[in-house]
């Protein structure tokens, strides 16, 4: 985030961004697209996020794209998120957390999405494993849909369920060594005054903020400077379609980074 900018490219193939880019919507288009945003963005960019379900849609053979995607960007030394937002019981979190946050595993990335709502604590094997590897995870706290806070801002006897995502992901950090702990949390850039309603320290999480909704969804400067106040200086905003639309030139999609760049820092400096 210090080198390249507070931005996270999304890499989403949708159906209609492969048409847009004169590609067929099927595997060979789908691997052109993902390892064309790869080897323009690689290396110049703080992550890149794969969008899992635009890869499975194709099967298998979809699934070892986002193989080579993940491999992709290890070799060209840019951080991956992998957007997964997996989530079930202890036992069967301890597969997701092999799949994706073991080194040697065919989809390992630098961290996964997670979706905490069996309970903060049904996610331990994989907060373990990315501690034991080195790697991070992405907590949904507040997510950038408007159908999320009808779960998210609920209080329960021990405060709203976003409050609860904040400090589990808070307590994990504690101890962490440097500036920002590994274990991240999702919080949308759409969100509005929700940090603030619901009376939120996102600062004291001392994670990063991974901050989805910028571009397509309508957030902008704007709308990350009101969201996330004293903790800006943790958030990685995130835009898919806002930079893919610009595809499938290079130079172009190089060009909708720095724009999208230009913009976070702006928002975020301070
Ligand atoms: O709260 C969330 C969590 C994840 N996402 C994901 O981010 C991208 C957004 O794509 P855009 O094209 O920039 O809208 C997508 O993969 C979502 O699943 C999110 O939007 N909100």
């Amino acid at each position: 985030m210090t080198q390249h900018g507070p931005v996270c490219v999304g890499i989403d193939p949708h159906p209609g961004l492969l048409t847009q880019w004169g590609l067929a919507d099927d595997v060979e288009g789908l691997r052109r697209f993902s390892l064309g945003v790869v080897e323009a963005l690689g290396g110049r960019v703080a992550a890149i996020k794969p969008q899992s379900a635009f890869f499975e849609r194709h099967g298998s053979r979809g699934i070892a794209v986002l193989e080579e995607v993940l491999a992709l960007a290890r070799a060209a030394g840019t951080l991956s998120v992998l957007d997964v937002k997996r989530g079930d019981i202890g036992s069967t979190m301890a597969g997701y957390a092999d799949a994706y946050l073991r080194d040697g595993a065919p989809l390992a990335a630098d961290a996964v999405t997670l979706s905490p709502y069996l309970g903060f604590e049904s996610l331990r094997p994989a907060l373990d494993a990315a501690r034991a590897s080195g790697r991070g995870v992405f907590v949904l706290a507040l997510t950038s849909n408007p159908e999320g806070a009808e779960v998210q801002h609920a209080f329960g006897v021990e405060g709203s369920v976003a409050g609860q995502m904040v400090a589990g992901a808070r307590e994990e950090n504690a101890a962490a060594d440097g500036p920002l702990g590994s274990v991240g949390l999702v919080v949308g850039a759409t969100i509005g005054a929700a940090v603030r309603d619901l009376n939120l320290d996102l600062a004291a999480v001392r994670g990063p903020l991974l901050a989805p909704g910028v571009g397509a969804q309508g957030a902008g400067a704007a709308e990350l400077a009101e969201v996330f106040g004293d903790a800006r200086g943790q958030v990685l905003a995130s835009t898919s379609r806002g930079v893919l639309r610009a595809g499938p030139d290079a130079a172009a999609l190089r060009g909708a980074l720095a724009q999208a760049v230009d913009q976070a820092r702006a928002a975020l400096a301070g």
